[in-house]
């Protein structure tokens, strides 16, 4: 019997072209400013060192430091200290009503209905906890955090290791078989029934690759069953 389910958010509860075609290029545009006016703040200053780190630059200036941000988000690179940033950046623009949170109709259904039957629901992002909860608070319908129980994003770990998984087990507290993972990646769903967990693709669009999970077109066809 599935008692919680963890979701994905790009291609899984919202479209790529969301996350890639509004999300990333306000990022893109508004993070040199924003890390030139904050970069003192505590919040920000603390990212600003862990990018130095990461990139293995301890003398990087403020300028280098962007310019290394800026091709991690032209990487679409998966890094903690960037989408710590980019979830800082994107509070702006939800908050400005310059775009709304991008989630399918089926899986707004889906969730309250899952809600409804007493399953917790959980998200597993490589966007931060904040932008998350940003995503969610401001979605096309609405403010949808309440159906939510909790919050994991890269800081549990990366969304391709079997560990992360583990953790999240842990944190979630229930067996790992009641637990079933959504996401669109195949990487992610391996690593994920490695550890245990139930999984379900969602194939949302055409000549996306497939591995030995069940496969779902959007949250109608996801299985509790079985
Ligand atoms: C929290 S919305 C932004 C999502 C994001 O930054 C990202 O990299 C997509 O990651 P996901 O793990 O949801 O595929
Ligand atoms: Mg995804």
């Amino acid at each position: 019997m599935i008692r919680a389910i963890v979701t994905d958010i790009e291609g899984t509860t919202g479209s790529i072209a969301f996350v890639h075609e509004v999300l990333f290029p306000y990022a893109r545009r508004h993070l040199g400013d924003f890390v030139r006016q904050h970069g003192n703040e505590p919040v920000v200053a603390e990212q600003v060192e862990a990018v130095r780190h990461l990139a293995d630059e301890p003398e990087a200036d403020l300028e280098r430091v962007i310019a290394i941000l800026e091709g991690w988000i032209d990487d679409d690179r998966k890094v903690t200290p960037l989408k710590a940033l980019q979830g800082l950046v994107w509070e702006r623009g939800y908050r400005n009503g310059d775009f709304t949170g991008h989630v399918y109709p089926d899986a707004v259904d889906g969730l309250q209905r899952w809600h409804q039957a007493g399953i917790a629901l959980y998200v597993y992002s490589s966007g931060s906890v904040q932008a998350q909860k940003l995503l969610f608070a401001h979605s096309d319908a609405g403010d949808l955090t309440s159906l939510f129980t909790g919050y994991f994003d890269t800081t549990t770990g990366p969304k391709r290791e079997m560990a992360s998984y583990r953790r999240i087990v842990e944190v979630i507290g229930e067996p790992a078989e009641s637990v079933l993972f959504l996401s669109d990646v195949v990487a992610e769903l391996d690593a994920a029934a490695e550890a245990g967990l139930r999984t379900v693709q969602l194939v949302r669009e055409p000549g996306m690759t497939t591995g030995a999970h069940f496969v779902a077109a959007n949250f109608d066809a996801v299985p509790l069953d079985g």
